[in-house]
């Protein structure tokens, strides 16, 4: 069986070291034991297991890309660093001619789109890997085609919980707005209510001592102008692992498209979910 050359970048951050952890036992796939890392790392190596990552700060990108093309042709790339890398990284992914799967959130992403649409490479771009959630994305969008205005009148209201750490607000409730709005209801971004102090998730949202570190709390809920309808929507995520799974489809989905010859493409982790 042919094996999957993948770089994860964002080592030794949580999600990255969760999906190295991963792909090292998954006979699908083959790491290149390299990792571009942020400006306050000091470390130059990360362990995962038994296996020694190389790390690789913003300013040591051309000597990434060159140790990237020594391991050998189509190479494909999973992104989880930070909002603020999002552009450059996929400026390097371009550049360098690497397919890449972005899980990170944030950053210009009308810019992101367009950069791979004008390149020779294709991706997967979602705030979401979690397929269960794709799935609720899946039938948002569904909703939101078939039946538009279908909450007209109803109010909105969105909360979302991470880890103290988060830089944005959730990519994932960010895009949730989107089927909202199509769907009647009168909502911004900016509305968003995010939760990031410790104590209260705690001692309010009753998130798991054990999972403060690491969490993806959302609830949506809509309720009637006369208040005698009320709708509620949550996905309560603990831990890293649920991602994971998600995340090494899309990378299989990306290379078989990149065989089929598909460049300049974006697509979604519904994309991936369908299969098609
Ligand atoms: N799509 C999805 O399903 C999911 C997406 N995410 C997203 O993934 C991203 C990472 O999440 P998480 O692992 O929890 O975050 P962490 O903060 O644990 O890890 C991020 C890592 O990226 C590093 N980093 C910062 N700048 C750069 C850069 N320029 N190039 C490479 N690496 C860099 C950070 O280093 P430093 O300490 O120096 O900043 C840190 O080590 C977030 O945007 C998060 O929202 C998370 C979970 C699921
Ligand atoms: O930072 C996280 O943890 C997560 N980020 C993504 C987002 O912003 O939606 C996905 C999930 O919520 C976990």
């Amino acid at each position: 069986m042919e094996t999957i050359k993948v770089m994860v970048n964002g080592a030794p951050g949580n999600v990255a070291r969760t999906v190295i952890r991963r792909i090292i036992q998954d006979p699908r796939f083959a790491l290149v034991p390299y990792s571009l890392t942020g400006p306050e790392i000091n470390e130059k190596i990360c362990n995962v297991d038994d296996v020694a990552v190389q790390l690789f700060l913003p300013e040591a990108r051309s000597q990434a890309l060159a140790a990237v093309r020594a391991a050998g042709p189509e190479v494909i790339c999973i992104d989880f660093t930070h909002p603020a890398a999002v552009n450059e990284n996929a400026e390097f992914y371009c550049e360098g001619g690497l397919p890449f799967v972005m899980g990170t959130t944030g950053g210009d992403r009308e810019r992101l789109m367009a950069r791979v649409a004008a390149s020779n490479i294709s991706a997967v771009i979602a705030p979401n890997m979690a397929k269960q959630i794709v799935g609720f994305q899946a039938m948002m969008a569904y909703a939101a085609e078939t039946f538009p205005g279908l909450f007209a009148g109803y109010s909105l209201d969105i909360r979302e919980s991470h880890q103290q750490g988060k830089a944005d607000t959730s990519g994932t409730a960010k895009a949730m707005v989107g089927y909202f709005n199509r769907l009647g209801c009168t909502f911004t971004e900016a509305d968003i209510v995010k939760e990031r102090d410790p104590q209260r998730q705690k001692t309010v949202w009753g998130i798991p001592e054990a999972h403060l570190a690491g969490h993806a709390w959302h609830t949506y809920t809509l309720v009637s102008d006369d208040e005698t309808v009320k709708f509620s929507f949550t996905h309560n995520v603990n831990g890293r692992e649920v991602y994971v799974k998600g995340t090494l489809d899309a990378v299989v989905y990306l290379h078989c498209r990149m065989r089929d010859g598909i460049r300049g493409r974006v697509f979604s982790m519904i994309d991936v979910l369908k299969g098609d």
